[in-house]
């Protein structure tokens, strides 16, 4: 397991400025302060109403996106692409020199980043996703041209506060996006329909919801322990001639499995979209 921000004796000193907090940004600072670091930490939102209310709800400070970059060593950038580069010029006139700078943003790439800071700035590009805000997060990084191996590890360091964190190469981040980052919206979107079909079935929305949850979560914490493949998970369930072969053959008859793939190179053309400026 990589080591925790908290483990890790680079941390220590080092202040943070958050820049958006938003539903990724928050997330992610949840991790951190979880983590028993709030005084390092400094948050910026253009929504002055939602920085009050992220630094009330966490302890932390708040300032101008100024304020917060100067002194700071780690930047984390979580606002919309389209909001990136007016962001990044505001971000390069306050970086300190040896700032490392961590950008969430969907499909905008480290050679982006670089073109939008100054010369030499050390960047890195996340992929997290929002399980983070309850520890569970899934995060990929990818570093930019000037970023060094430590400088990396310190960020993965820092994400692993808020759950799993790999490295990848950073041509696999739109897949990665159209997979973890964007997954837990198909998984709340299986849950409703289950939820629905429940309810059309006679359950309150209460129980259908408990016992949705509950399955959902069994199942995943099964794949996780056993290590067992899918296909085997889902063969153990299915009685020959019982009810689950024919809610599966539904499934098939409506190509849903094919949907899943269509929707996910979706999401990858999507985010590689958001790269070239179509955002
Ligand atoms: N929501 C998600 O599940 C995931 C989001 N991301 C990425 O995270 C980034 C943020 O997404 P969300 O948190 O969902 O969006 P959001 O809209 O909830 O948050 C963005 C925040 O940035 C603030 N903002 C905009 N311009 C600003 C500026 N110049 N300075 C300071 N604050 C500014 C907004 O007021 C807002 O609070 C996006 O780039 C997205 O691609 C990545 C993975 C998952
Ligand atoms: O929908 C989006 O663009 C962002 C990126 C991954 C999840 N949410």
């Amino acid at each position: 397991m990589p080591e925790t921000a908290e483990q890790s004796s680079e941390f220590v000193g080092k202040r943070i400025a958050f820049l958006g907090v938003g539903m990724m940004g928050e997330a992610l600072l949840a991790g951190l302060v979880r983590e028993g670091r709030p005084a390092q930490i400094v948050v910026s939102d253009h929504s002055s109403d939602r920085q009050a209310e992220v630094a009330e709800k966490y302890g932390v400070q708040a300032g101008s996106v100024a304020e917060a970059v100067a002194g700071a060593s780690r930047v984390i950038l979580a606002v919309k692409p389209k909001d990136m580069s007016a962001l990044l010029d505001e971000v390069g006139a306050h970086l300190e020199s040896d700032a490392l700078v961590i950008s969430v943003a969907a499909g905008l790439t480290t050679a982006y980043l670089e073109e939008h800071l100054p010369a030499g700035t050390p960047v890195v590009r996340v992929m997290p996703n929002t399980p983070a805000l309850v520890g569970e997060g899934m995060s990929a990084v990818s570093a930019g041209t000037h970023c060094e191996e430590s400088q990396l590890a310190e960020a993965q360091a820092l994400l692993s506060s808020s759950g799993k964190v790999i490295a990848v190469p950073e041509s696999q981040l739109d897949a990665v996006t159209a997979i973890s980052g964007s997954g837990p919206a198909y998984v709340f979107y299986v849950v409703e329909a289950m939820v629905e079909a429940g309810v059309l079935l006679g359950i309150t929305r209460a129980t259908a919801t408990e016992l949705v949850v509950q399955t959902l979560y069994g199942a995943a914490t099964m794949l996780k322990e056993t290590g067992d493949h899918p296909t085997l998970l889902r063969e153990r369930v299915s009685s020959p001639g019982g009810t689950t072969v024919a809610a599966l053959r539904q499934l098939d008859d409506h190509k849903v499995r094919a949907a899943f793939v269509t929707a996910m190179e979706a999401a990858a053309r999507r985010s590689a979209e958001l790269a070239s400026g179509q955002g």
